[in-house]
């Protein structure tokens, strides 16, 4: 794919469906404990970001994908004139990132929609941090969404008993775990419907959009749930990086023994 320019036409004559990934890359990583933003961490040798937009990059389904960044960054425009960045050459950028994620999504959307995408088109966004998604489950997550009203999620259900604690961490309560699942993306949603929803969400002060469902859920509409991996983690703490990189080295490992 050769890198696209602004005002680039996405109208396909054919009226096929089109799906684009928005990958929000904006945040400062403060969980984390590293020095700068954890998107630009090493992990097995690149930067964590690369790997996500590698994956991206393997599901032929997507038409594009536009990556949000922090409005003064530049680490990704260095990353991505490397070498071994193709993935990240490809991408379209916007350094348009807000003061939370859904800010940076919402600010991703409009983007989208400037550079010649509808809002009938879909959009699957999904987090720089989760840079071990597996494409496979992507391509499970389109073909469960593609024909639905609404859109859909990957997410998982959760296995362990859980409490919620009270403010010295001592147990509250243990919370039924009947039917919850633990969300992760891609989050799949038409580009218009999710806009107007994140848009009603801003105006709602009793509202925290924490993903793109639940502004999808705020707006009235029950998004799906397709099963994603429980190696579709978001690193977020210090240790994610470590345990991160055993999984993408020993991924490595397997493809090598399987070529
Ligand atoms: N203002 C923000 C905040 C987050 N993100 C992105 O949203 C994804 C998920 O967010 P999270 O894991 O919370 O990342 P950070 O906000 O960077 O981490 P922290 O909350 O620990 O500061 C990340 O890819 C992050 O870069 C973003 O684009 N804009
Ligand atoms: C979107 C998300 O990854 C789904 O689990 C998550 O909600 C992001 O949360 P964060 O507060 O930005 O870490």
């Amino acid at each position: 794919m050769t890198s696209p320019q602004r005002g680039d036409s996405f109208t396909h004559p054919d009226g096929r469906q089109r799906f684009f990934a928005l990958v929000p890359c904006a945040g400062s990583g403060s969980r984390s404990g590293a020095a700068g933003p954890k998107q630009y961490e090493s992990l097995a040798g690149r930067a964590l970001v690369l790997w996500t937009l590698e994956a991206l990059a393997r599901v032929s389904e997507l038409d594009g994908t536009l990556v949000v960044l922090s409005p003064g960054d530049d680490q990704f425009a260095a990353l991505a004139a490397e070498g071994d960045a193709e993935a990240a050459s490809a991408c379209w950028r916007a350094n348009v990132g807000g003061g939370t994620r859904a800010e940076s999504v919402y600010a991703g959307l409009h983007d989208l929609l400037a550079r010649g995408a509808l809002p009938s088109d879909w959009v699957l966004v999904h987090d720089a941090a989760r840079c071990l998604v597996h494409p496979d489950s992507i391509r499970r997550l389109i073909a469960a969404c593609r024909d639905d009203a609404v859109g859909g999620l990957l997410a998982m259900p959760v296995p362990d008993t859980l409490k919620r604690s009270d403010a010295q961490a001592r147990v509250a309560e243990t919370v039924p775990r009947e039917r919850i699942w633990a969300a992760q993306t891609p989050q799949m949603f038409r580009i218009g419907v999710l806009r107007d929803a994140i848009a009603a969400g801003f105006a709602r002060r009793d509202l925290l959009i924490t993903d793109e469902a639940s502004a999808i859920e705020a707006a009235g509409l029950a998004p799906r749930l397709v099963r994603g991996d429980f190696d579709n983690l978001k690193v977020t703490w210090p240790e994610d990086f470590a345990l991160a990189e055993r999984l993408l080295l020993g991924r490595a490992q397997t493809s090598k023994a399987h070529a």
